[in-house]
């Protein structure tokens, strides 16, 4: 294991079982739906790559790409959009894929503005999900696993833009990143 790192939390084989489950729940919920599956970069591409091959659905896949305006905006939530999607919202089913929910000001402000923008309904797919850190009521429809206030990499989450690529879920070790 890489020196930076401090514990595994979750597995290649623990994400693959996770993916499917809720590939499997998507596909019962979105029956007879417009699905447009939104990710949001960087972070997202791995698990929406997996979990849009456990949908057995038609759908239109799609990215957007997203920066909060500096340090101080996670305290007022308000989000940059720096690639716009390719298709309309309106009349469709989004679901919207993040790698992790944490304090939950990126969904909210992608919501709402997909909902003014007409969508039919509009719900969420977080793999990880740090609960404690959320500043705005949400509700999560899809989650793979809660995990505590640590600095988590891997499976798309980076560091400094490192360690994307890592095919398991981990901590950081203390000493890297305070
Ligand atoms: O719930 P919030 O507090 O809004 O935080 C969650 C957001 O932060 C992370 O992205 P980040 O800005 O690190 O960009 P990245 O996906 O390109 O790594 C994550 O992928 C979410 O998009
Ligand atoms: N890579 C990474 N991004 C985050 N964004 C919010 N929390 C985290 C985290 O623990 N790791």
């Amino acid at each position: 294991m890489n020196k930076a790192l401090k514990e595994i939390l979750f597995s290649e084989e623990e994400i693959r079982a996770k993916v499917k489950e809720l590939g499997k729940e998507i596909t019962h919920d979105y029956m007879d739906k417009d699905l447009y599956v939104v990710g949001i970069l960087k972070g997202s591409f791995i698990f929406m790559a997996d979990l849009v091959r456990e949908i057995s659905l038609p759908l239109l896949v799609d990215f957007m790409s997203v920066s909060s305006y500096g340090r101080n905006a996670k305290s007022n939530g308000e989000v940059k959009i720096l690639k716009d999607l390719d298709f309309s919202v309106e009349g469709r089913d989004v679901l919207i894929v993040e790698d992790i929910i944490d304090s939950g000001y990126t969904l909210k402000y992608i919501e709402q503005m997909f909902k003014t923008r007409g969508a039919n309904s509009v719900k969420f797919a977080a793999f990880l999900d740090k609960k404690e850190s959320r500043k705005v009521e949400m509700e999560v429809h899809y989650k793979g696993y809660e995990v505590p206030n640590d600095f988590i990499v891997g499976y798309g989450l980076d560091y400094s833009e490192e360690y994307r690529n890592l095919p398991y879920i981990a901590t950081l070790k203390e000493e890297v990143y305070k």
